[in-house]
């Protein structure tokens, strides 16, 4: 197969074979920073048209043809894929690995990382990461599934072909697991047919673009593993969100490390959102599969787009240039960040005129040319993804001399600081411009509902700003993101404050109610719809409502009206959980093998609730009457995510303050 890799037509740069002595660009991949390679590397992606016309050197057109159809099965057969090594089980690469896994059963699917507490929570029974649907995925490739006894169709009965089998019923054998977890990197990058290189690209934080460069250290780490240890014609597939041109960058450090030995790459970025990535990966709207323009790189996107193929029509993937799919991923987020931006650009006005801008993100989303989707005024975005790759996507714009471009979207990370500067400025000057004295309680610290990713949370900045006026306490109440996690986040403000307890006014408590009790203000951080108000929460009458409001003057707030344990909170009974939906169709929940019992001392069984369930209740919903009872009066709540019914709200007693819209009290 090497052999017939290496008679690609020579194609410059990107082509297989090619080693270009005189290139500028670094020879080694200890030379190669990640910041300087945008500079490196800014030339423009190999165009065939351009290209010297020798004699006898094919033309673009000749040339296109004689390359193999990358949508084509029999391309893929060429590459045969046995062994799939994920680098990286983290929010993208466990998922994405088990869902390949699920489709192609006769594939082994290793996802390695060189974590081992994340390694071992995945073959545990608490998954490192909360995705709706996931552990069903992982359970049945993981562990295989039982014996299944269907109805057979007519001619299919293989009457005592197994035992036990009638004419009218079919036995599916016990499905084999082939979704593996690691930490032996090298042994398993040295078995592999393909690599899919899906690390943390986090921006740097040190040194030339700190603030906005790509830190490339991990990538780079995964792909020097890969260069010494793959063998030859392994497909090398960037999944992490890399800057464009990080193919080349790819392909310099496997030449560095084996010069002459080709590996195709191939760039396949993921669109997976937090919260639904399960979903997302099961029913992607598109697959896009950049290639280099060679004979290899076709029959590696071939090989790659055979994988998705057993689940995604292939109507959906997409096979284009490798520059165009590094970048349309950068693209895709800052765009989907920019109307957010745009939104709260708006939001702004309303409150000033008496807009709402509720609604007007609905009456401007009804234009099918807008669309409805990311129309959500509030604190703005925050998760791993959008201001990193924005950043990202500014440094690459100036490195390539574009300094409007870069600055251009640096205005959609400017709108989205100033939106949860204001909201917590909004905090302070409506208590009084002071917090001396004061609790604040913050509901919610995920950037989104349904994730307990606690990485780059707007609930960060706010309370930053929060902590400078020096409140008694900050009570925060997540239903997912753990204590140490938001912790952790919370370290960066060390330097410049003592934050958790007992040096400092923070804590992360369990319990909402708990975290209510005596407060100044509530405020809302994150959409969880446990906070929304529901029919069960309205009813309930506070014992001191709107009506009776006295207008309360600074020295009411602070009349401490309750605590928790005098307070009689008559929380309703807790109403059933919500069923949990499995992605798995009928046949394969069926075949789903008995979870392995948690050793009694396990902690994530302590953790959530003691109860031994593995699930953190994220359905019960807050009975807002019952926190109007405890917390101080006037009651104030801060929506920052447009998340509460104004009416009930103010129904029930609280004053309410919302981004996007006029006081409501
Ligand atoms: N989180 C998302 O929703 C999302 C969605 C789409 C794309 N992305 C992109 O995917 C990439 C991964 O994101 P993530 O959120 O999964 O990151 P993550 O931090 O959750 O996981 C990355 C993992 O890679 C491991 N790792 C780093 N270097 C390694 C090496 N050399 N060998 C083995 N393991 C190594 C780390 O230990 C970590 O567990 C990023 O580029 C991100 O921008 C993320
Ligand atoms: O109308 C909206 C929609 C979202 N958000 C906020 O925007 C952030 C990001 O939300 P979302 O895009 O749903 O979550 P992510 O998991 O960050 O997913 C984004 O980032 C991923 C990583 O690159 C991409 O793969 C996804 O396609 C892209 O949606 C969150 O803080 C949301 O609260 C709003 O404020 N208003």
């Amino acid at each position: 197969m090497a052999d017939m890799i290496e008679q690609a037509p020579s194609l410059g740069r990107s082509d297989d074979s090619a080693v270009d002595s005189n290139s500028t660009g670094p020879q080694t991949p200890h030379d190669i920073s990640p910041f300087a390679y945008a500079e490196t590397y800014a030339i423009p992606p190999p165009d065939m048209t351009a290209l010297p016309q020798r004699a006898g050197t094919p033309q673009p057109s000749q040339f296109r043809a004689a390359l193999p159809d990358i949508m084509d099965p029999e391309t893929a057969a060429n590459v045969p894929i046995r062994t799939v090594c994920c680098i990286g089980a983290g929010y993208v690469g466990g998922p994405t690995a088990a869902v390949i896994a699920l489709h192609n059963p006769h594939i082994r699917v290793i996802v390695v990382d060189r974590d081992q507490k994340r390694i071992d929570a995945w073959k545990g029974r608490h998954l490192p990461i909360h995705e709706p649907g996931l552990e069903d995925v992982v359970r049945i490739a993981r562990d295989g599934g039982a014996e299944w006894r269907r109805r057979s169709s007519v001619g299919q009965a293989r009457a005592g072909a197994i035992d036990g089998e009638t004419p009218d019923e079919v036995v599916e054998p016990r499905r084999q697991p082939n979704l593996f977890f690691s930490t032996a990197c090298v042994e398993t990058i040295k078995e592999a047919d393909m690599c899919l290189i899906s690390v943390n690209t986090p921006t740097k934080k040190r040194g030339v673009g700190a603030g906005r460069a790509t830190d490339m250290a991990a990538f780079e780490g995964a792909c020097r593993d890969v260069a010494m240890n793959a063998k030859p014609g392994c497909i090398l597939v960037e999944k992490s969100t890399v800057p464009c041109k990080t193919g080349q960058l790819m392909k310099d450090i496997m030449e560095a490390h084996r010069p002459g030995v080709v590996f195709p790459v191939l760039s396949n970025p993921e669109f997976l959102s937090e919260g639904t990535a399960v979903r997302d990966l099961m029913q992607p709207d598109r697959v896009v599969i950049g290639c280099e323009s060679t004979i290899s790189g076709h029959r590696a996107a071939a090989a790659l787009a055979n994988l998705y193929a057993a689940w995604v029509p292939r109507s959906r993937i997409a096979p284009i240039n490798i520059w165009s799919s590094e970048l349309c991923k950068l693209a895709a987020n800052a765009m989907l960040a920019q109307r957010i931006s745009s939104i709260n650009s708006i939001s702004a006005i309303c409150e000033r005129t008496g807009a709402d801008v509720g609604e007007i993100a609905k009456s401007v989303g009804m234009d099918p040319r807008i669309g409805p989707q990311f129309l959500k005024a509030g604190l703005g975005f925050g998760g791993s993804c959008f201001r990193k790759d924005i950043a990202s996507l500014t440094y690459l714009s100036e490195s390539l001399g574009l300094p409007e471009v870069a600055a251009y979207w640096q205005q959609v990370l400017t709108m989205n600081n100033f939106q949860r500067d204001r909201f917590a400025r909004n905090v302070i000057a409506t208590l009084n411009n002071s917090l001396r004295g004061k609790k604040i309680t913050i509901l919610g610290y995920a950037f989104k509902k349904n994730t307990g990713d606690a990485r780059e949370s707007p609930a960060l900045d706010v309370i930053r700003i929060l902590l400078e006026e020096g409140p008694k306490s900050i009570s925060i109440f997540d239903p997912l993101c753990s204590e140490s996690d938001i912790k952790r986040e919370l370290s960066v403000l060390e330097q410049e404050f003592a934050v958790c307890k007992p040096e400092g006014p923070v804590e992360v408590l369990s319990d909402p109610y708990v975290a209510c009790a005596d407060s100044n203000a509530v405020l809302v951080l994150t959409d969880w719809d446990m906070f929304k108000i529901t029919e069960q929460a309205k009813p309930t009458k506070p014992e001191s409502s709107a009506d009776s409001y006295d207008g309360a003057t600074p020295s009411g707030l602070l009349r401490i009206t309750s605590n928790l344990d005098q307070v009689n909170i008559s929380k309703p009974p807790t109403p059933p959980r919500t069923p949990k939906m499995s992605p798995l169709p009928a046949d394969l929940q069926s075949r789903l093998l008995p979870e392995a019992v948690c050793p009694a001392d396990c902690t994530e069984c302590t953790s959530t609730s003691g109860s031994g369930q593995t699930e953190k209740d994220t359905s019960t919903p807050l009975y807002w009457a019952d926190i109007s009872k405890i917390i101080k009066e006037p009651r104030w709540v801060f929506d920052g995510r447009g998340a509460l019914d104004p009416r009930a709200m103010v129904g029930m007693g609280f004053r309410l303050e919302t981004l996007g819209r006029a006081s409501m009290y």
